[in-house]
């Protein structure tokens, strides 16, 4: 089996930076800074691909916060911004204005270094393609956050992260020995060993069958509910983000609709609707750079 470790993947593992992070400056507005119960804000998050008449306006403005201990899915169609909001709210990316808190940090005025030190130990990932280190054992994979930060294992949450995930006779497997579930799940205890504040899965069930997808998204709800954890989740699927607390959906940059308990028709008509948007907005002459997008759908 081939197994691809993209850069994303070294640069949140171990905390090499991609190029050009650092971002614009201004002050974060003093009704923004975070709330005890806020793990995650977005204020005014922008960012622009290219400039001129090349410029794509990825995200335009984004205003959100996620709760603590919740489990929240960005659906949108393609090209709408999900991958981008991911990557900026993780600092895997910069930011061309607003700010990206996480616990009340400004991670948009760390510098390189900083927020390195910020993704080791608040910030865990969890990928389509698993991105496990196929020398290493399930149980080296798992550990490999804290063995790169130079960290003792506490092995009691260990053994947690173990039964709950179902692992405990796959440790000393090698990836290539573990079906795509069972290395999604080793993925996700790896995400879950340090305890970040919050997690970014990326189509963590894009790469695998239905009954793994359940299993899968079963155990990120679990992880919400039991540990405590927050997540949040780019999705393509109605139903995996059905699995999640809400769903916010985007269309050009900008967010759409705000769902809390999402349920799969709800959402594959909301996802009919984004797309609507889009080819509708792609359709109208292009003179000007200002789409308007419609009020966001707060939905219960
Ligand atoms: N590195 C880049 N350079 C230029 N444009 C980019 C870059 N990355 C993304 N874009 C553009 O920004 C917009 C948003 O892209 P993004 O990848 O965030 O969308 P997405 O909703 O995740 O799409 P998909 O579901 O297809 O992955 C798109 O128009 C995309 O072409």
């Amino acid at each position: 089996m081939v197994c691809f470790i993209t850069l994303e993947t070294i640069t949140a593992l171990k905390g090499f930076e991609i190029g050009g992070m650092m971002a614009k400056r201004t002050s974060v507005p003093e009704t923004a800074l975070g709330l005890p119960h806020v793990a995650v804000e977005a204020v005014g998050l922008t960012k622009v691909y290219g400039s001129g008449n090349t410029a794509v306006h990825a995200l335009r403005g984004v205003d959100v916060a996620f709760e603590r201990g919740k489990f929240t899915a960005i659906m949108g169609p393609s090209g709408s911004g999900k991958s981008t909001m991911l990557h900026t709210l993780a600092g895997l990316d910069t930011v061309t204005s607003g700010h990206v808190l996480i616990s009340g940090k400004d991670i948009t005025a760390l510098n390189d270094n900083q927020l390195t030190l910020l993704r080791r130990r608040s910030i865990g990932f969890i990928f389509q393609s698993f991105n496990l280190l196929p020398m290493f054992t399930a149980e080296q994979n798992i550990v490999m956050p804290l063995t790169l930060a130079n960290k003792k294992v506490d092995r009691a949450w260990m053994h947690t992260l173990v039964q709950t995930l179902g692992l405990q006779e796959r440790l000393q497997h090698l990836p290539s020995e573990l079906s795509g579930g069972q290395q999604q799940r080793v993925a996700i205890a790896r995400a879950l060993i340090s305890k970040p504040a919050v997690v970014f899965a990326d189509e963590p069930t894009g790469n695998l069958d239905s009954v793994s997808s359940a299993e899968v998204l079963g155990f990120l709800k679990r992880s919400v509910r039991e540990l405590g954890q927050t997540i949040i989740m780019v999705t393509h699927d109605a139903v995996a983000a059905a699995h999640a607390d809400r769903a916010l959906v985007f269309a050009d940059g900008n967010i759409i609709a705000d769902v809390h308990e999402p349920q799969v028709e709800q959402m594959n008509t909301l996802l009919l609707q984004a797309r609507g948007n889009a080819v509708s907005e792609y359709a109208r002459p292009t003179t000007s750079t200002q789409i308007p997008v419609p009020p966001v759908a707060q939905t219960r």
